[in-house]
């Protein structure tokens, strides 16, 4: 059976196949802002994203994804923590069946109702594989989602929902900018982890910006509207798809601002 997120298959069960799950840097964590070090040095984050590299959108049976044409440099992650350059790959995000939970990262404790993952990889690696296995190889931009107001731009991606309901589905997506996506103010905490979802590689800096994006409580049951399930399979829906947070293990979280 493969990986998932109920009880016999969910994350207090991925160290059966995947033994790094005990591994020493593994995401996600509880971020306490009072223990996370200020690191002047750290630069602001440069995030240039080119609309036209937007692809499709897919429900791979854990999250949706849009994923975008990464053969150049146009849509990329410098600067912050990172030195090189980093080719945007795809978003998804993680989220919980009621608004309670549902973020893979925690402040202090606090679990927001999502969360959403912008992942990138070091282009001094040929592809995103090799760089998936790699300490240094993928830098992920960690998005967290509040209830408020509407976003009006996320809700161009929710407008998709009808053709990927099911695990396996996908459609063209095209023009989307996933700069829309981000806070106005890109503060952040970074440390070394790891995926979060199998193969839990440890190849991952962490970029977890402090300030939420908004979701109105409406669109969040949209998400709730997705299936774990294929079509045919009995009907399964896709929440919870998010993992716990993991001992730290001595790392330093270090922050972009006081
Ligand atoms: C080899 C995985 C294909 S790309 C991908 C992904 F699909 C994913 F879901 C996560 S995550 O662990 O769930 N969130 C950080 C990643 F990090 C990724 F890089
Ligand atoms: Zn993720």
């Amino acid at each position: 059976m493969s990986w998932g997120y109920a009880a016999d298959n969910g994350p207090d069960k991925w160290a059966d196949n995947f033994p790094v799950a005990n591994g020493p840097r593994q995401s996600p964590i509880d971020i306490l802002p009072g223990e996370a070090s200020f690191d002047g040095a750290l630069k602001p984050l440069s995030l240039k994203y080119d609309p036209s590299n937007c692809l499709e959108i897919l429900n791979n049976g854990h999250s949706f994804q849009v994923t975008f044409v990464d053969d150049t440099d146009s849509s990329t992650l410098k600067d912050g923590p990172i030195s090189g350059v980093y080719r945007l790959k795809q978003f998804h995000f993680h989220w919980g069946a009621c608004d309670e939970r549902g973020s893979e990262h925690t402040v202090a404790g606090t679990m927001y109702p999502a969360e959403l993952h912008l992942v990138h990889w070091n282009t001094k690696y040929p592809s995103f594989g090799d760089a998936a296995s790699k300490p240094d190889g993928l830098a992920v931009v960690g998005v967290f989602l509040k209830i408020g107001a509407e976003n009006a731009n996320l809700q161009k991606v929710l407008d998709a929902f009808s053709s990927i309901q099911a695990k396996g589905k996908q459609t063209t997506f095209a023009g989307f900018d996933p700069a829309s996506l981000l806070p106005g103010c890109l503060d952040y905490w970074t440390y070394d982890g790891s995926l979060t979802t199998p193969p839990l590689l440890e190849s991952v800096t962490w970029i977890v910006c402090k300030e939420p994006i908004s979701i109105s409580a409406e669109q969040m049951a949209k998400f709730r509207s997705l299936l774990f399930s294929a079509e045919g399979e009995a009907e399964c829906c896709m929440v919870d798809n998010y993992r716990p947070p993991q001992p730290l293990k001595g790392r330093t979280v270090r922050a972009s601002f006081k």
